[in-house]
């Protein structure tokens, strides 16, 4: 059908261009570059749509290798929707939100929630609270991208960005008041280390120039703590933890412990489980160590095993040790607020 369809464009639009009345050889160079475009935009429309199936998770089993036309993608996809409705399932707005920390564990724990059987996480971090276009496009464009659950089921985001974003907290807090928040929190210069780390990375990938570590974190001119740095001011955790106990109450953030949840993950479901008032169901069987990776990983019920990818739980630079000491110096007073403010301490000198 959609070879049917193209010759027949191509043969209207050879017309068209004959009927223009260029000289044979530049008719002949329309029609190629014309075929050329047409060809590209399919493919990149293909591709989008490929994207926004895939985002939606509910091509995990198909075949979507060569052959498999987009129509036949299409049909599968309804008809699938169409199954889980009829089984009472539906794309709900989340009631629990992962607000951060970046790099403190938050992909980990989201997975790790997975594991329970009445919770539905969205695969993707949204940016619908802290990014204004994204926020205009309003609640049905966010519910779109929600996993299809049951009444009783609770749905999960998380984007860490929104910890420290400026708007994310009024507005989650004007789209469900009584709105479940969950943040973790690691050790704030280990953060630091492993934020770098990812950019470091990153940079390395694309041939682009390296900063050093200590030429980031330490102001040349004063010779402190650089806070012009946004890493070290996204572990100044107590400034923007004030933001958002303006706008929750204590009791609606469940704080996790980001360097437990790498020891002990467990631990730290048991208590998101509690927070959000479901059953202990994710148990000793559902979590394994796995050496090769040096990590926790997730086994589900059928025993399907999954670890985090490679860029999780990447290996840190080795820093010096007189400037990580200064830098718990530097934080040590603000955790000191922290742990009044959320009345949870943490081991973290
Ligand atoms: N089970 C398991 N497997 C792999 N990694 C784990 C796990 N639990 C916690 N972590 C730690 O998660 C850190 C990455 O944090 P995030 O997922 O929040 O990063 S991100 O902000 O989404 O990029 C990542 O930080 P780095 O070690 O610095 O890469 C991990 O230490």
């Amino acid at each position: 059908m959609l070879m049917e369809f193209t010759s027949f464009t191509v043969q209207q639009w050879q017309r068209v261009i004959f009927k223009m009345g260029f000289p044979r050889k530049r008719q002949a160079w329309v029609v190629i570059s014309s075929l050329a475009v047409f060809f590209c935009v399919t493919l990149v429309f293909n591709n989008q749509v490929r994207k926004v199936l895939n985002s939606s998770m509910l091509l995990d089993n198909m075949d979507l290798s060569e052959g498999y036309g987009l129509r036949k993608l299409l049909e599968d996809q309804e008809a699938k929707i169409e199954r889980l409705r009829s089984e009472g399932m539906e794309q709900r707005l989340p009631q629990c939100i992962i607000i951060g920390v970046r790099k403190c564990g938050t992909r980990a724990l989201l997975e790790f929630l997975d594991l329970h059987p009445q919770i539905r996480i969205a695969d993707m971090e949204m940016h619908f609270f802290n990014n204004d276009e994204n926020y205009e496009k309003g609640y049905d464009w966010y519910r779109k991208y929600m996993p299809f659950s049951f009444p009783s089921d609770i749905t999960i985001e998380k984007t860490p960005r929104y910890f420290i974003s400026e708007s994310a907290a009024e507005r989650i807090r004007k789209f469900n008041s009584s709105a479940k928040l969950i943040v973790i929190f690691r050790n704030p210069t280990t953060r630091v280390i492993s934020d770098y780390t990812q950019v470091y990375q990153n940079k390395l990938e694309r041939n682009k120039s390296i900063d050093r570590f200590e030429d980031l974190v330490i102001s040349e001119r004063t010779g402190r703590v650089n806070t012009g740095y946004k890493a070290v001011r996204i572990s100044m955790y107590y400034y923007h933890m004030t933001k958002w106990l303006h706008f929750f109450e204590r009791d609606q953030i469940h704080v996790v412990n980001g360097d437990n949840l790498i020891d002990n993950p467990l631990e730290e479901i048991r208590k998101v489980e509690t927070f959000l008032g479901l059953q202990n169901l994710v148990t000793e069987s559902n979590v394994y160590f796995n050496e090769t990776r040096g990590f926790f990983c997730m086994q589900s019920d059928d025993k399907q095993q999954h670890c985090l990818g490679a860029k999780k739980g990447r290996k840190h630079p080795a820093i010096d040790p007189i400037i990580v000491k200064k830098m718990n110096n530097f934080y040590r007073p603000y955790n000191k607020k922290l742990f009044q403010m959320i009345g949870q301490k943490f081991d973290w000198d």
